[in-house]
């Protein structure tokens, strides 16, 4: 397991080093009793299925079987994040001794792949801060390559990194000199560093007339004559002003902004290379969205400069320590590892989180638990951002190497020539084209995957199936930060297409083992829903056939097993660094995102594949509203704009007030609590979780509440439903109501 202490030379000092989490020994227990429970519940299911007298307990004794049966399946799955838990720790002063030893005296060239799409969804000055937070890494700058997709083919966007360009002569020197960690613009002008250094407010000063001249820019739509200063931007532009040159329909644009050998900054030092790149678009071609920009990336970096490293990142995902690369390198550069290893994935980490997360974007468990455990099997899954990649791996397995159709696209090819030659240039044009990858192995069998909404996660699953593995590092100063949604409909919206993300992976490669190991996660959430939405749909239902007599052993089996699990949940949330109120937050979006997201996800998924609808990326908004965030900053729940996705929230927040309510009129009339303590219980939890829905449905006036019509439709469909649902069962369950 110890691969780095073992077998390293004698005399090379190490790079790394991996220890077990003392935990895995109790999970390993935990698991085997919680397995034997799940044994024992689902024989008395049998049982009862066999036993049934009636048609009515028949089905529901076959469907507590059908969907304990899932369950048992999604825990096996979840089973492997908590098995082989690993910490790693980098011993980054090592790195020169272990680059003499190989003789070869400088770091690697590194290709950074930043994605962009949208300049209204997607500040420009958030790429701008992206952009100059890698540009000034802590690494040899010659041997850096920032290549900036834009999906959105936009001018603004071209006209942002130009900008970025320009900042970049002062900015770079600036951090180098005062040794600045923040080296995001935007990030490190939002503390009070500033005063601290006698440059810092000149440099603060081009900063703010920078964002203006952006923000102008982005507010008119295009590059206004004033902006531009030279005959070459000129020439650049002049692009957009073709007759037909639309978001989806337009010609290559590949823009060299800094040529590391050409231009110096401030203190003479050489600059990194500073590419734009908006690939060709046509209304009949398929993109394959973001894995699409990545795939052409990995190309025109390839005619370009051809790093042997490649960092990929969100344009709002910035570089908040810049000495990451480095610590990347530990694994990258051990002579033991290297040949096997695909990319080292840092953890998504997001910042102007709310105090609670409300939302629960921080997603601990797919970016921090989750891979912690990954990491002592094959290693975590990529997850789109934070990754540095061996080009390698996307050229076949280990052992053997599938040759791109021009041998000037393999990993192993040396560019000789200038970047901005003109064979080069013209190569980087050819191989950008929408249909250059027609009838080639794009997007399958070599470069980033295809075929899903999260074609990260569909990467790193290939290169794994492929003989491939990952190393996850986590350092305790976050490597990258990035921005998350802040409310409910942009989260959700995010989480349905990674719903149709899963269920694509998970069909698409299906193989009972690493089909749990590596997709299935995530979706765990679904446990927890259904032990806690099983009743909200069928409360008459589920009371009928759930077990009356508290002392009956499958209550106190499901008891122990719903316990158990969110016991046990809650402690893996406290030990990756959460609090009880988060962890609080992020069950009850487990069950708010059961309900709409993943619910719609599926809808949407199983409608494609009976080919009635297709599917689009839509991209999470990272543009922040003043009120909005004020809200949020108060953790209220922000509803704003309708949303089908509400209704059946809403309506199972109804649902269960209701049966709470009658439940506890059942008791004040003095019946029997035994009955009635499930129902009490189930839908008080439900009703406790819900509370934010109710406010937002009655007491709130803002901008953020559930707007009136949603409220009135979900009432109509509770009641609808529940007739329905009382109606087959007849005086049965109405008697036992009363
Ligand atoms: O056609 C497209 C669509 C998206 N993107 C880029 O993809 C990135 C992720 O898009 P975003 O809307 O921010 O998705 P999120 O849901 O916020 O991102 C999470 O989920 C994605 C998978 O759905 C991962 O790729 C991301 O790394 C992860 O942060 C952004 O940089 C986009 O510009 C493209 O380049 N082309
Ligand atoms: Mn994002």
């Amino acid at each position: 397991m110890d691969e780095s202490l073992s077998t390293f030379p004698a005399r090379a000092p190490p790079l790394h080093r991996l220890r077990h989490a003392r935990r895995t020994a109790f999970n390993r227990m935990f698991a085997a009793v919680y397995f034997c429970a799940i044994l024992v519940l689902l024989y008395r299911h049998a049982l009862k299925l066999i036993h049934s007298t009636t048609f009515a307990s028949f089905l529901i004794s076959l469907s507590f079987l059908v969907s304990d049966t899932f369950l048992t399946f999604l825990w096996l799955t979840h089973q492997c994040f908590l098995m082989t838990i690993v910490y790693r720790d980098e011993y980054l002063e090592n790195l020169q001794n272990v680059l003499f030893l190989k003789k070869s005296l400088d770091f690697p060239a590194l290709d950074v792949f930043i994605c962009t799409t949208d300049p209204y969804k997607e500040p420009p000055m958030r790429l701008v801060s992206t952009v100059l937070s890698v540009m000034a890494y802590d690494y040899p700058t010659e041997n850096i390559s920032v290549y900036v997709s834009d999906d959105g083919g936009s001018q603004v966007t071209l006209f942002a990194c130009m900008e970025a360009a320009k900042f970049a002569y002062h900015w770079l020197p600036f951090c180098r000199k005062n040794n600045i960690i923040e080296r995001s613009p935007e990030a490190y002008f939002a503390t009070n560093h500033s005063s601290w250094f006698s440059d810092a407010e000149e440099i603060q000063k081009m900063y703010e007339s920078m964002k203006e001249r952006v923000e102008q820019v982005l507010e008119k739509g295009k590059v206004g004559e004033e902006y531009i200063t030279n005959e070459l931007e000129r020439k650049a532009f002049i692009k957009w002003t073709n007759h037909g040159f639309t978001r989806q329909d337009h010609p290559t644009v590949i823009q060299v902004l800094l040529e590391s050998c050409k231009n110096k900054d401030a203190t003479n030092h050489l600059m990194p290379n500073l590419i734009y790149v908006s690939r060709e678009k046509s209304k009949t071609s398929s993109h394959n969205f973001k894995a699409g920009a990545l795939n052409v990336l990995l190309r025109v970096s390839a005619t370009m400069t051809n790093a042997p490293i490649i960092l990929n990142l969100d344009c709002d995902m910035y570089s908040n320590d810049p000495r990451t690369p480095l610590r990347a390198l530990c694994y990258l550069l051990d002579p033991k590892l290297m040949s096997q290893l695909a990319y080292v994935q840092f953890p998504q980490i997001f910042h102007g989180i709310n105090k609670n997360d409300t939302y629960s974007c921080e997603y601990k468990r797919i970016f921090c638990c989750n891979p912690l455990g990954l990491d002592g099997m094959l290693g975590p899954s990529y997850v789109g951002t934070g990754c540095f990649f061996n080009r390698r791996a996307f050229f076949g397995s280990p052992s053997a190497i599938v040759p791109p159709e021009i041998p000037e696209l393999g990993p192993d090819n040396v560019v000789d020539k200038f970047i901005q030659s003109q064979p080069i240039l013209e190569l980087a044009h050819k191989v950008a084209g929408c249909n250059y990858e027609y009838k080639t192995k794009w997007g399958y069998e070599v470069g980033f995957r295809y075929g899903s909404l999260i074609e990260d996660f569909f990467t790193g699953f290939r290169l794994q199936c492929e003989g491939w593995r990952s190393i996850f590092c986590n350092p305790k100063r976050a490597a990258f930060l990035g921005d998350a949604p802040i409310n409910l409909v942009d989260a959700l919206n995010q989480l349905q297409r990674w719903s149709i993300g899963f269920l694509q992976v998970m069909f698409s490669s299906f193989s009972p083992l690493t089909f749990g190991i590596r997709s299935l996660g995530p979706l765990m959430g679904l446990a927890y829903t259904h032990y806690c939405f099983w009743p909200t749909w069928f409360i008459p239902l589920t009371l009928y056939a759930l077990f009356p007599k508290l002392s009956e052993p499958s209550f106190i089996l499901y008891v122990f097993l719903v316990l158990g699990a969110y016991g046990q949940d809650l402690l893996e949330f406290l030990i990756g660094e959460g609090t009880v109120q988060k962890w609080w937050n992020d069950q009850r979006m487990w069950m708010i995102r059961g309900l709409s997201a993943f619910g719609y996800g599926c809808l949407e998924f199983f409608l494609k594949c009976l080919g009635i609808s297709t599917y689009g990326f839509s991209l999470t908004s990272k543009v922040i509203d003043d009120e909005q965030s004020k809200r949020y900053g108060q953790g209220m729940f922000e509803f704003g704009a309708s949303s089908n996705m509400f209704v059946p929230l809403i309506m199972a927040a109804i649902i269960n007030l209701v049966s709470f309510l009658m439940g506890l009129v059942q008791v004040l009339r003095g019946r029997k609590m035994e009955g009635l303590f499930l129902q009490i219980f189930l839908a008080g939890f439900v009703v406790l979780n819900a509370l934010p829905i109710y406010e937002a449905m009655v007491l709130r006036n803002d901008e953020g509440r559930i707007p009136f019509k949603t409220t009135t439709t979900s009432a109509c469909l509770a009641l609808a439903l529940y007739g329905l649902v009382s109606l087959p069962l007849g005086n049965q369950t109405i008697l036992a109501l009363i």
